[in-house]
């Protein structure tokens, strides 16, 4: 049985947990890490028929075969290459550190010297199944639209850097306008799935992305317009956020649940 080790114990870590401990996966979740230890415990004291351990990260890596990061895109950086050179498969939630191409192509490397999988989860947009379709001839535009309420925006470098006063904003405003390599360092918990879009269709610098702050919003809103050879397609959700972690939209949590299915099953539908 497929033996699961989670980094990360915020909102998308205890929805994924939740979800191996309704009994609805033939997989075994063996153990949990999180900066976080007592987070880590209480989690593991909150599941009905799992039991996972708390375990270093080293311990943790040696014995798993799949690590889902749920973590921070720091995570990424320090963890997931230990993960690819221990022989782990590995499913990456804060994708945005893989603007970094040295650490993107680090990482695609070890994935292949040690054949392991790295899976990157749709996470909270709907299209990517479009891009990787259109992606087999040629792309010529992505763009990216994202809006929040403003408040979900805070703490983001962007925000902090610039003194942009959340609170104070009335009407929709657009507050970033760039390359998905700039978004998604300047709003780190905020357009991971730039990066996503990104690997999928025409990587990070001709990618484009909107930030835009909206205080009539209750919901994190995402739109997606690729153009390419196939034509065109707009793809829009319409997100409800975390109750937990309003930077996160819930549907985010689904879709690494999600992956995980389609790891675990052998029939795979869509792209
Ligand atoms: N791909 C996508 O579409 C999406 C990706 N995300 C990303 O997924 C990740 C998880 O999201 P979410 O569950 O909402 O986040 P949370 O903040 O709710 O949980 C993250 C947890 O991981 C811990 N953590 C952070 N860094 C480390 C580390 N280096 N080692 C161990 N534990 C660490 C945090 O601890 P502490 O609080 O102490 O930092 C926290 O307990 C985030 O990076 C988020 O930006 C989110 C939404 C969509
Ligand atoms: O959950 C969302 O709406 C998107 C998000 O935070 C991210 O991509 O980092």
């Amino acid at each position: 049985m497929l033996k699961i080790g989670i980094i990360g114990c915020g909102f998308i870590g205890r929805q994924i947990c939740r979800a191996i401990d309704s009994g609805a996966f033939n997989a075994e979740l063996y153990a949990l890490f999180d900066s976080s230890q007592s987070k880590a415990l209480e989690l593991a004291a909150s599941l009905k028929r799992c039991s996972p351990a708390y375990m270093r990260i080293e311990e943790l890596l040696q014995s798993v075969d799949l690590v889902i990061e749920s973590a921070s895109q720091n995570a990424v950086r320090l963890i997931v290459p230990q993960a690819l050179e221990a022989g782990c498969d590995v499913m990456v939630l804060s994708v945005g550190a893989l603007a970094d191409e040295e650490l993107r192509e680090k990482l695609f490397r070890l994935a292949e010297q040690n054949n392991c999988k790295l899976y990157f989860p749709s996470g909270a947009i709907v299209g990517i199944d479009g891009i990787n379709s259109a992606s087999a001839s040629e792309i010529s535009s992505v763009t990216l639209t994202t809006r929040k309420p403003p408040l979900n925006l805070a703490g983001a470098p962007h925000i902090e850097a610039l003194g942009i006063e959340l609170e104070k904003i009335e009407k929709e405003t657009l507050l970033f306008e760039g390359p998905a390599s700039e978004a998604v360092k300047a709003f780190p918990a905020n357009v991971n799935v730039a990066a996503t879009i990104s690997l999928a269709g025409i990587g990070f610098d001709r990618t484009k992305v909107k930030v835009i702050a909206d205080p009539s919003l209750s919901r994190n809103v995402h739109e997606i317009t690729v153009e390419g050879k196939f034509g065109k397609f707009f793809t829009r959700v319409e997100n409800v956020p975390s109750p937990e972690n309003p930077k996160t939209s819930y549907l985010a949590a689904l879709s690494a649940i999600s992956t995980l299915k389609k790891i675990l099953n052998p029939v795979q539908i869509g792209t």
